[in-house]
C-alpha cells in the first residue's frame, strides 16, 4: 500500500479554526493540484472528523489527468472514511452518488449505526476494537484492489498514520493566513510524538497561490 497525505495548513500550521468550520486556506492552483493528486489514486480518505465538520463529497478529481495517467478505463478514486463509532451521519454528502464509499469501523461501533450505514449503501470494514486498526484495515483495501491512498485530514487520523508508521509521502500546501488558537487542529494532533520523532526528506518546494507546496517523503 502507497500511502500520501495532502492538506493545506496557515502559516502557523492550522487545518481549521477553533470553531472546526472548514475554511478556504488553499487558491485555485492548489485545489487544482489537489484534484490531479486525486486522479492518480484509488481511493481518498478522511477521518468522520473531517466529515462532520466539512461534510466534503470527495467526488471531485481531475478526470482527464486520470485518463492520462491511469487509462480510459480506470475507475474514479472511491471515498474512504475512518470512522470508529459510526458517527457519519446516512445523509452525508460522502455517501450520495458517485463511487463506491468504504467505512473503516471498530468492534466499538453500535450495530445498528452500522446497519444503517450499510442500509445507505456504504462497504463496511470492522477492523480494530476501539479504534480502527489503520494497518488491518488498509490491508483489507488491498485485497479490493485499492493500493494508493490519498489522505486529506483531519489531524487526529494523520497522527495516527505516522504513528502507524503507514505514511510514505506528505505534501503540505502553506497559506498565507495566520488562524492560531490552542484548540485549533493542526496537520498532526492526536497525542504527539515525544521521542522518535517521524523524520522526513525535502523532495520538492513550490510556490503557488499566494503560498508554497512542500512535498517531503518519509524517511
Ligand atoms: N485544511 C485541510 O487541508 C483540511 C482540514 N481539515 C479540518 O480538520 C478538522 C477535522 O480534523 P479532526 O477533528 O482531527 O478529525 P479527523 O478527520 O482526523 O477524524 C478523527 C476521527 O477519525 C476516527 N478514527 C478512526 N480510527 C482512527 C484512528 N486510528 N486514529 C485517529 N482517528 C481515527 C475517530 O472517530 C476520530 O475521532 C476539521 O476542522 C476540518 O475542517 C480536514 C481535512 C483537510
Ligand atoms: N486542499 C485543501 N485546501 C483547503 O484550503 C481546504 N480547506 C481543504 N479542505 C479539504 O478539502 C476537501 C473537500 O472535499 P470536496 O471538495 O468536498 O470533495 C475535504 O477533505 C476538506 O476537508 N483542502
Amino acid at each position: 500500500m502507497d500511502v500520501l497525505v495532502n492538506a493545506a495548513v496557515s502559516a502557523d500550521g492550522k487545518l481549521s479554526s477553533r470553531r472546526r468550520e472548514q475554511i478556504a486556506i488553499s487558491g485555485e492552483a492548489d485545489f487544482a493540484r489537489v484534484d490531479r493528486l486525486r486522479a492518480e489514486v484509488d481511493g481518498i480518505v478522511v477521518g468522520v472528523g473531517t466529515v462532520l465538520a466539512d461534510d466534503p463529497s470527495l467526488i471531485r478529481h481531475d478526470e482527464a489527468h486520470r485518463r492520462k495517467r491511469r487509462g480510459p478505463n480506470a475507475p474514479p478514486p472511491v471515498r474512504i472514511v475512518a470512522d470508529s463509532r459510526c458517527r457519519t451521519p446516512t445523509g452525508a454528502d460522502v455517501l450520495a452518488g458517485g463511487p463506491t464509499t468504504y467505512l473503516l469501523t471498530s468492534e466499538a461501533a453500535p450495530p445498528e449505526r452500522r446497519e444503517a450505514l450499510r442500509d445507505v449503501g456504504a462497504e463496511t470494514v470492522v477492523a480494530g476494537d476501539e479504534r480502527v486498526d489503520l494497518g488491518e484495515a488498509f490491508g483489507r483495501l488491498e485485497d479490493d484492489g485499492i493500493e494508493r491512498l490519498l489522505v486529506e485530514g483531519g489531524g487526529e487520523l494523520i497522527f495516527s498514520l505516522f504513528e502507524a508508521g503507514l505514511v510514505d509521502e506528505l505534501t503540505v500546501f502553506i497559506g498565507n493566513m495566520i488562524i492560531g488558537g490552542r484548540d485549533a487542529p493542526t496537520l498532526a494532533d492526536g497525542e504527539g510524538f515525544v521521542s522518535a520523532f517521524p523524520e522526513l526528506e525535502l523532495a520538492g518546494v513550490e510556490q503557488l497561490d499566494s503560498g508554497v507546496v512542500l512535498e517531503w517523503t518519509v524517511r
